[in-house]
């Protein structure tokens, strides 16, 4: 491993650890280090708050001048926020800058780096670039689309279901895999649900693990059937924003809207198309949008091509029946060659559960 690749590694694992604060920015982490010294290290912590490589040049102080500065994503050069990093680098009197990856913000990319260049500082790229572009994944996704990263996730017996045929479904994984869902959870900034899993399993939706962020709890319910009793119109523990169509109850939505209830009405008649809500979730700048189901959600999402990643946790389980929901409905594809293909997938043991994580390839 070289210098360069283990100063950018420590920058890295800075960044990782700050998943699910900086949304809607990146992950971003730095370091400056002089006559082989580390003199300063930063981690951009929260959107709107000082970038990565500022906390780093803070701590630096007069240690900067002559040195170089690690960073894993092109440091910024426009006034967004907060001010260009690329200047701030400048003046300190950095002498040579070592960036993970380019920018993928259009108003970014490769401005930063030239700004240095143009200054004199010798400028190396893609150190480690692979693992800075991956930890971005949901990042480089909206800076460029406007619209969410989107996880489809289920919990399911290894005969993909999610419920008996009495709908009897707790639980079937175990503690340990629903806890890592609650912190997949608590790094998207909003999770979604139909109507009917509202109605069967009347859940939280909220992350449930020490300093767990709740994400905005997104219902589809093309009418506005949705009890006005259940947990995510009572309790108070997150936002809740439920997307219908024009053939909705007008007096329904009014008595959301006085609990709180972000109400949108969608362009559908009688339903609510997934393109619409992800696209208006852009809009109001969520990042992240996490699928828990049930089985018709997720296919209409898979058949729009909306998702970007699928997260099964198996549970070593056998449960059967014709009639017991499983974790993708919907009419499926009709020849097997048109199967949605996953790539980069990945399989890991959680307790006595799996968890399988894969990339859908749409064709
Ligand atoms: N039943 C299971 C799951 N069930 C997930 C359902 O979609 C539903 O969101 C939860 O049961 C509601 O819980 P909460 O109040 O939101 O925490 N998901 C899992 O990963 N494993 C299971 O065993
Ligand atoms: N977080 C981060 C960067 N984020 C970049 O700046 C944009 C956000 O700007 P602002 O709204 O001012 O925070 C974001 O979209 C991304 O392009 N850049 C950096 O040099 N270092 C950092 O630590
Ligand atoms: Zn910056």
């Amino acid at each position: 491993m070289s210098n360069h690749e283990f100063y950018m590694g420590l920058a890295i694992q800075n960044a990782k650890a700050m998943k699910g604060q900086t949304d809607p920015n990146p992950l971003v982490g730095s370091v400056i280090v002089n006559d082989n010294r580390i003199v300063g290290v930063g981690t951009h912590l929260k959107a709107g708050e000082p970038h990565a490589e500022i906390h780093a040049l803070r701590m630096a102080g007069e240690k900067a001048k002559g040195g170089t500065i690690y960073v894993t994503l092109e440091p910024c050069s426009h006034h967004g926020r907060t001010g260009p990093c690329a200047e701030a680098i400048i003046q300190a009197g950095i002498k040579k800058a070592v960036i993970a990856t380019l920018d993928p913000n259009p108003i970014v990319a490769g401005n930063g780096v030239k700004l240095l260049q143009d200054a004199g500082i010798e400028v190396i790229i893609g150190v480690l670039e692979q693992e800075s572009i991956q930890m971005n994944e949901v990042f480089n996704k909206f800076i460029v689309e406007k619209k969410p990263f989107v996880t489809l996730k289920a919990g399911a017996s290894l005969d993909g279901k999610v419920a008996t045929h009495t709908f009897s479904s707790k639980w079937i994984t175990s503690e340990e895999a629903r806890r890592d869902v609650h912190q997949l959870r608590s790094e998207n900034m909003a999770i979604l649900v139909g109507i009917n899993t509202v109605l069967t399993d009347n859940p939280s939706l909220t992350a449930r693990i020490p300093n767990g962020r709740n994400p905005v709890r997104v219902i589809m319910d093309s009418t506005l059937k949705i009890p006005m009793d259940v947990n995510v119109i009572t309790d108070n523990q997150a936002e809740t924003w439920i997307f219908t169509s024009k053939n909705h109850d007008e007096t329904k939505k009014l008595r959301l809207e006085e609990r709180g209830i972000r109400v949108f009405v969608t362009s559908g008649e009688t339903s609510v198309n997934p393109k619409e809500v992800v696209e208006i979730l852009g809009e109001h700048l969520v990042s992240s949008l996490f699928l828990e189901g049930g089985g018709n959600i997720h296919a209409s999402f898979l058949e729009h091509q909306l998702v970007d990643k699928v997260v099964l946790y198996f549970a070593p389980k056998l449960v059967g029946g014709k009639e017991a929901p499983t974790f993708l409905e919907g009419t499926g594809i009709v020849d097997m060659q048109d199967a949605i293909d996953l790539t980069n997938t990945d399989i890991e043991k959680i307790g006595k559960d799996f968890k399988f994580t894969g990339y859908p390839v749409y064709k």
